[in-house]
């Protein structure tokens, strides 16, 4: 009975789980926390994933670790392989300008966009590592220069666990390389010569990796720091296939390919995730190449494709919305479903952050429909969660629009913790809504790749979650005619906000 480790190293924190690769059973977990903010020293991923194992024991007695990531983040590493900046992160918009930038270099307008939708599946925006790579060159070229290589979270992560053995031992996956900007998942090469439009120079970049090829071997040592289980061996797993240097290490993946893997998403389901981002996307069997720029035409973990519509605004509204009210979350879902669906009008238009899709990084989120009446906390609790999800029902009608068959939608996700937002979800949707019981599935999923590589074989263990909640679809279409109506009223952020 061989264990297996999963991490998910995602925006607000470090999740570890350690589960049984035959049966998928849960045997322990930790987690640590990640700084605020949208540019994050990649060091403090490394310290928080240290934490995070030692608080799930360990991975001494594991015979394979993958680990899942934040999408997108740009890691510049120098010719020793050291953090030449700290990254940039998906939901840092500095690179807006220099996503219209590279629409425009490429014939601007439909062109442009027609131009990378077709070259690497996706238009770019500010999120994609290729638009930060152009930020970087043209603002911090005293940076730029000393970069030999770029990577994303989860390749820097898998490489320190390696023990960071050289620039030419870096590794990634299909589903992260999607999110460059400079990968084809259509064709499954980079594309130097967009990595060159952007940067202005070639860098070395990590081999990509199919869905069960291994990484290289943990070495036991860079985790001596992280508790005495990790100090052992590391390659105790009973029946397992470690070698004796230490666990073997996974590809790895995005975050959200790896939660539709956690989660054995199949033809039919869309998955809507909410956690700092919300991300609605499904697993096909081509790859998607949407010129308006909405749908992402990722990769996915198992060797298909990974339409994928992003939105910056998520849980983070909900947060937003308890610290105005001055109420914890729980109380924050209580007091929405206590409102009627609708909240009588009350919309509220959720650009706190700006927004990805539609692509507004610079607005500010609004209300819209403050009459006496619907001047209470219930009425914004209820208004915050119908707002996020609105957005998350434009990107899953866009992901229709794109061809995805939808007959079930399964929320994933900090926020589907929240009463209201697994009970609103169907009105809003218009889709049945399953949740499965709470959990790490991009941790999981990353464990579930980990075991496909310790046990072997064609296909990945079958691994089914147990205790899923199920919610009949109830759609109020007027609680999205409404959100339609005042979706385009926003402000921008002001000159210095
Ligand atoms: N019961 C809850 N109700 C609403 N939001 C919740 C609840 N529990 C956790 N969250 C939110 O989930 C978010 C973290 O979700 P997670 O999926 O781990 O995010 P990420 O993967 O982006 O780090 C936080 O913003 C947190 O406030
Ligand atoms: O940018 C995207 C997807 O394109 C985000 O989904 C990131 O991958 C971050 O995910 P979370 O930390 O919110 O899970």
């Amino acid at each position: 009975m061989p264990l297996v480790a999963g991490v998910d190293s995602s925006t607000q924190s470090c999740k570890v789980v350690v589960r049984d690769a035959e049966t998928g059973t849960l045997v322990r977990q930790g987690r640590a926390a990640h700084p605020d903010g949208t540019e994050v020293d990649p060091a403090a991923w490394w310290s928080a994933l240290q934490t995070a194992v030692d608080a799930a024991g360990g991975l001494a007695d594991v015979a394979a670790v993958s680990v899942a990531g934040q999408q997108h983040g740009m890691v510049c590493l120098d010719e020793a392989g050291q953090v030449v900046r700290p990254a940039l992160l998906w939901n840092d918009t500095r690179s807006a300008d220099a996503a219209a930038q590279l629409i425009e270099e490429a014939g601007g307008g439909e062109a442009g966009r027609r131009f990378w939708a077709d070259a690497v599946g996706s238009v770019p925006v500010a999120s994609f590592t290729a638009t930060k790579l152009r930020w970087l060159a043209r603002h911090e070229p005293a940076n730029a220069d000393r970069v030999a290589a770029v990577c994303l979270p989860h390749d820097w992560l898998t490489w320190r666990l390696a023990g960071a053995p050289g620039l030419e031992a870096l590794r990634t996956d299909r589903s992260d390389a999607s999110g460059t900007g400079y990968w084809s998942p259509a064709t499954g090469e980079y594309r130097f010569d967009l990595l060159e439009r952007a940067f202005g120079r070639r860098l070395r970049v990590p081999a990509v990796l199919g869905p069960a090829e291994a990484a290289g071997q943990l070495d036991p040592a860079v985790l001596a720091g992280a508790g005495t289980a990790a100090t052992g061996p590391g390659a105790a797993a009973p029946g397992g296939v470690a070698a004796p240097g230490g666990a073997l290490l996974g590809p790895g993946a995005g975050d959200n390919a790896a939660a539709g893997f956690g989660v054995g998403a199949r033809l039919g389901d869309v998955v809507v995730s909410i956690g700092t981002s919300g991300t609605v996307f499904s697993v096909a069997d081509s790859p998607a190449a949407d010129p308006s720029g909405i749908v992402a035409g990722f990769a996915d973990a198992t060797g298909r494709f990974l339409p994928l519509v992003a939105t910056l605004n998520a849980a983070r509204v909900l947060d937003a919305a308890a610290g105005l009210l001055r109420v914890g979350l729980d109380e924050l879902a209580d007091l929405a479903l206590s409102a009627s669906p609708g909240a009588d009008g009350l919309v509220m238009v959720p650009y706190l952050e700006g927004e990805r899709t539609p692509n507004r990084p610079d607005a500010t989120g609004s209300v819209h429909g403050l009459t006496l009446r619907t001047s209470t906390p219930a009425h914004l609790a209820r208004a915050a969660v119908e707002g996020m999800l609105c957005a998350l029902a434009d990107g899953l009608d866009a992901l229709a629009a794109q061809g995805a068959v939808v007959r079930r939608v399964i929320l994933v996700g900090g926020a589907a913790r929240s009463a209201a937002v697994r009970r609103i979800a169907p009105q809003v949707f218009g889709y049945p809504v399953v949740v499965p019981p709470p959990g790490e599935y991009v941790a999981d999923g990353a464990a579930r790749q980990a075991a496909w590589l310790a046990l072997g074989g064609s296909e990945p263990p079958s691994w089914t979650p147990a205790g899923t909640e199920e919610y009949a679809a109830v759609p109020v279409p007027a609680i999205r005619e409404r959100y339609a109506q005042a979706r385009e009223r926003h402000l921008d952020r002001p000159a210095q906000g």
